[in-house]
């Protein structure tokens, strides 16, 4: 049956039942996966786990075993340069044009998007601001064989952009970046969604990047998708407690709480100046994904507490 045009809110990604086998061995069992318009939203995912699987399948790159896949309204596998106009993509690693010169590789790129651009969109990416924005002015004229790992990489997520896309795939952007160009790039990533209501699946290994780009966080374990949340609800959902720790006239203590504040209350209350070297700390969204990753090796349905009462 035909579809009609996509409206405003639909989702920009729908993903029902996405498959995908290498010979006989299956990377992906059925993932379920939705991004609204301006959500910025993380894969993440053991090494091996189907990641950049999933986000090439989604760029059109690959096809998919079994599925049924929406990207901006339409199957990536049957999407044309008018489609491919509106997605931006960042691959793993790009390693071209290397004699040709930033500047020359963005202009002349940025000359195929200028048939799609729309009052609303004005495509490309004017060069010299996007140079500006991604921290390559300087070395705007160097031969691109020159830059260093992180330049070539700031030149990818420029080549990722110039096109001013509605929707960007960035699989493992900030790999090789130092903590400067690192918090340049977060920065990007929040004007592109702020300012240009850019879409934004990424992937990362690193998860305070995770933490503080993505509205909500995927996690990728087992061929499917295994936890779907904002990095606090999924904390609270997966780990569900605190640990308290403290002690009293030298003897240590520890207790797991969902709720620590009406615990450390109570333990004033009784103990009042005694207690000493209070400690509270929340489970973190690394021990979140230890302990759902952990889990689904382990093929278990229970959460795994972080730590016990030992009183
Ligand atoms: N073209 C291919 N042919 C056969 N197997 C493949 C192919 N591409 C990927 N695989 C396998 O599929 C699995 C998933 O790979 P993929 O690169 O999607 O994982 P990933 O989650 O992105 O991993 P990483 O975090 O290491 O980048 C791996 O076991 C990989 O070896």
């Amino acid at each position: 049956m035909p579809r009609s045009a996509p409206l405003p809110d639909d989702p920009v990604i729908e993903v029902r039942g996405l498959r995908m086998t290498y010979g006989s061995t299956e990377v992906l069992a059925g993932v379920d996966l939705t991004v609204a318009p301006g959500e910025v939203v993380c894969l993440l995912g053991p090494n091996g786990a189907g990641k950049t699987t999933t986000i090439e399948v989604l760029e059109g790159f690959r096809l998919r075993s079994g599925g049924d896949v929406r990207v901006l309204g339409v199957d990536p596998a049957e999407g044309g340069d008018d489609w491919r106009a509106r997605v931006g993509v960042v691959l793993q690693s790009w390693r071209d044009h290397a004699r040709w010169t930033p500047r020359r590789l963005l202009t002349q790129l940025g000359g195929y998007y200028e048939p799609y651009s729309t009052p609303q969109r004005p495509r490309p990416y004017p060069v010299e601001d996007l140079l500006e924005t991604v921290g390559l002015t300087d070395a705007a004229d160097r031969r691109i064989v020159t830059l260093s790992g992180g330049m070539r990489r700031r030149l990818d997520v420029a080549v990722g952009i110039i096109g001013r896309p509605d929707l960007l795939f960035l699989d493992e952007p900030t790999a090789g970046f130092d903590p400067q160009a690192r918090r340049d790039f977060h920065d990007l990533v929040h004007r592109l969604s702020d300012l240009e209501g850019t879409s934004i699946l990424l992937t990362t290994h690193d998860l305070a990047e995770a933490e503080r780009l993505a509205d909500r966080i995927l996690i990728l374990a087992g061929g499917r998708i295994v936890a779907d949340g904002s990095a606090d609800e999924l904390t609270r959902r997966v780990a569900g407690s605190s640990e308290v720790r403290w002690s009293i006239g030298g003897e240590r203590f520890v207790h797991a709480t969902a709720d620590p504040t009406p615990f450390v209350r109570r333990l004033f209350e009784q103990h009042g100046d005694a207690v000493a070297d209070l400690e509270v700390h929340r489970a973190s969204l690394e021990d979140t994904y230890i302990a759902m990753v952990g889990r689904q090796g382990a093929g278990a349905e229970a959460p795994r507490p972080l730590a016990g009462s030992v009183r």
